[in-house]
């Protein structure tokens, strides 16, 4: 540490305190009781994978400043979260310094595995208190710990937590108020680590488990009759595939009455205010630009709100490692990583996310892998655009007696995109060598019902992200590609629409040179271009688009039928299949910049994107148009 920094630090005299454990004992959970941040907790290992910081003051009036950090099992780090963890406690994070003191966070259902971190970190030698966490799960199990001959055995501190329960942090607080801080970390903190061999620090545990330990009637496992049934070779497989089935069936059909709301609401307000204003390009802007663009991409906001439902569910009780554990096989064959399987479905929200989760898988080819394939995950944010092609040309109706047509065609081009990747990953694997297969070692958590206060706070997350996402920079794209379609006006004697003669209609047409062949006509080509910046906004778009050269002003509202209308099937096909595969976010691309630390692959992953896609596309429609679409 600096003098400086000294110096400064002695001054504010603001503790800083690092919140330490193995993944999922819940150091998130905790980190946002005492600071009233709103960090994504989770039912599964990895949630947290980069360094958080908030503070608080105790009820004693003290000041702290607290780190939120990815688990550990280890603090010979095997993944890069993991490292991030380890450079942080250990003061090696340039600019950083290290922490006054750690609260090691276990889960006192699963003290066998957690205190090995526990007593790595106490060779350290800085200030330790340990958060007995989850002590109402042990408390109904029947574990008894004896937390004053525990805090005997260890030589520091132990306080009982409970991190979703108000007021589960009291004792922590309490504790914490009365703590010195004076302890100065031991000159060489990881060597002091790696000084003793694992076995010894295992029997350690082991020891101290034996002294402080004891059940009571153990009331047989809950979780483990779950998963005799989840877990089942045969009928694991089937509950995994009917509950994926059902979640795109529910995105169909349980949106569409909030989805006329929203509809008719912006429909109305669109009438209104054309209403009052004269005729002119200000009336044009607020009734196609913002209404017809804007308007068309909040209707989607239900769609995606139930789409995370199901995700913060299954995220919440625990299901999703045992997904992993059932695919894992599969993504075996394809040279994947069981390990893959959490990032993979977070881009199921966003590619971005789901890039950076890759940092818990230990192999780099493995990793690589994951990341180059994530983007195949269909995001979010390409729902308003399937929906909308889908709403437009297939038909509403059930087929084999339940099932809703349109939920499946949905369901179909997620599909499209996942089974992509593991061709991909496959042709990978095929060209650059494979790995050695390495069984997956993943961490089942016990079962729980999710916590409603979560998902509450999930969905409004969502909608937030939306509503801001809509309110920002699809609002200025949208501004955007209306200039860009009105101006300049149509010439003397036009005989198209004037926005044929506009800006855009001029990029338009030169784009549509490239993308005939697969169908998309100049109006398409216009709504591409703003859709790299963000995918819905390709949707807000045609909406402009196509309220602009029709001249009308309800036309913003009733986009699907103008669009089945100007459009052939083989068009939207060929659309969608597109949408399946183009790379479509600048955003991603420097993502995996960042994460790979190399621009290389954000080329590689853009060519490799629109090659696909465009072959998809082209095939798609030269099939469908065979086939008289
Ligand atoms: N019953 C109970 N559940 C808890 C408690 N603390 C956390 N949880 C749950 O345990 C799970 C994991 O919590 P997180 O806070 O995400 O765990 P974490 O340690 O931050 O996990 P990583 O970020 O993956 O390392 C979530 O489902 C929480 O709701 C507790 O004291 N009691
Ligand atoms: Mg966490």
């Amino acid at each position: 540490m600096g003098a400086l920094e000294q110096q400064v630090r002695a001054a504010t005299k603001t503790p800083l305190i690092a919140l330490l454990g193995n993944p999922n004992c819940g150091k998130t959970a905790l980190f946002n009781r005492l600071t009233g941040a709103r960090q994504k907790v989770a039912n599964y290992a990895g949630v947290t994978i980069e360094r958080k910081e908030g503070s608080f003051t105790s009820p004693g009036g003290r000041a702290f400043r607290v780190l939120d950090l990815p688990g550990a099992y280890s603090l010979s780090a095997h993944t890069p979260d993991e490292a991030i963890t380890r450079d942080v406690v250990a003061g090696l994070r340039k600019g950083e310094q290290a922490p006054d003191a750690v609260v090691c966070v276990v889960n006192a259902t699963n003290l066998r595995l957690n205190l090995r971190l526990v007593l790595e970190i106490r060779r350290l030698g800085l200030p330790m208190v340990l958060a007995l966490n989850m002590v109402d799960v042990a408390k109904k199990r029947g574990i008894l710990i004896d937390t004053a001959k525990l805090e005997a055995e260890l030589g520091f501190p132990v306080v009982e937590t409970v991190a979703i329960q108000a007021g589960g942090e009291k004792a922590l607080l309490a504790l914490l108020d009365r703590m010195p801080f004076d302890t100065k970390l031991s000159p060489n903190p990881l060597a002091a680590i790696d000084a003793v061999p694992v076995e010894e620090t295992q029997r350690e545990v082991r020891r101290i488990l034996d002294e402080c330990t004891s059940y009571a009637n153990d009331t047989g496992n809950l979780t483990e009759q779950i998963d005799h049934v989840v877990l089942h070779p045969v009928v694991g497989p089937v509950i995994l595939a009917a509950l994926m089935f059902l979640v795109f069936q529910a995105v169909f059909s349980w949106a569409q009455p909030p989805m006329e709301l929203i509809k008719s609401g912006v429909e109305a307000t669109g009438a209104f205010v054309g209403n009052l204003l004269p005729e002119g390009p200000l009336r044009s802007l607020l009734v196609e630009g913002i209404f017809g663009g804007v308007g068309t991409v909040l209707q989607f906001l239900p769609q995606i709100l139930i789409l995370f439902f199901f995700i913060l569910v299954l995220e919440d009780c625990g299901y999703l490692p045992r997904a992993a554990f059932l695919l894992d096989r599969l993504m075996g064959g394809v040279g994947l990583s069981g390990r893959a399987f959490i990032p993979l479905l977070s881009s199921f929200a966003c590619a971005i996310p789901g890039i950076m989760a890759a940092r818990t898988i230990q192999n780099p080819r493995d990793r690589l892998v994951t990341i180059m394939i994530a983007p195949l995950m269909t995001c979010s944010a390409r729902l308003p655009v399937y929906a909308l092609i889908i709403a437009a040309f297939i038909p509403d109706r059930k087929v084999w007696g339940m099932m809703n047509l349109q939920g499946l065609v949905l369901f179909l081009l997620y599909f499209a995109g996942v089974a992509s990747a593991m061709a991909v990953a496959w042709f990978i694997k095929r060209t650059m060598g494979a790995n050695r297969q390495q069984p997956l070692m993943l961490e089942l958590p016990a079962y729980h019902w999710p916590h409603l206060h979560n998902l509450a706070l999930g969905l409004w997350e969502r909608a937030r992200i939306f509503l801001t996402r809509v309110g920002t920079m699809i609002l200025t794209l949208m501004v955007l590609v209306w200039f860009l379609s009105s101006f300049p006006g149509a010439p003397e004697g036009a005989t198209q629409p004037p926005i044929y003669y506009s800006i855009a209609g001029m990029l338009g047409r030169a784009l549509a040179v490239v993308f005939e062949p697969i169908g998309f006509g100049w109006q398409i080509c216009i709504a591409l271009v703003p859709g790299m910046a963000a995918r819905e906004v390709a949707v807000g778009a045609l909406g402009t688009v196509y309220a602009l050269a029709g001249g009308g002003d309800d036309i913003a509202d009733a986009l699907a039928p103008v669009l089945a209308h100007s459009w052939s099937l083989a068009t939207a096909l060929s659309l969608l299949a597109w949408y399946v595969f183009a790379p479509q976010c600048m955003s991603t691309l420097s993502v995996v910049r960042r994460e790979t630390g190399s621009v290389r692959y954000s080329f590689i992953m853009a060519g490799y994107m629109f090659a696909l896609a465009y072959t998809a596309s082209f095939i798609t429609y030269r099939v469908a148009l065979a086939l008289g679409a």
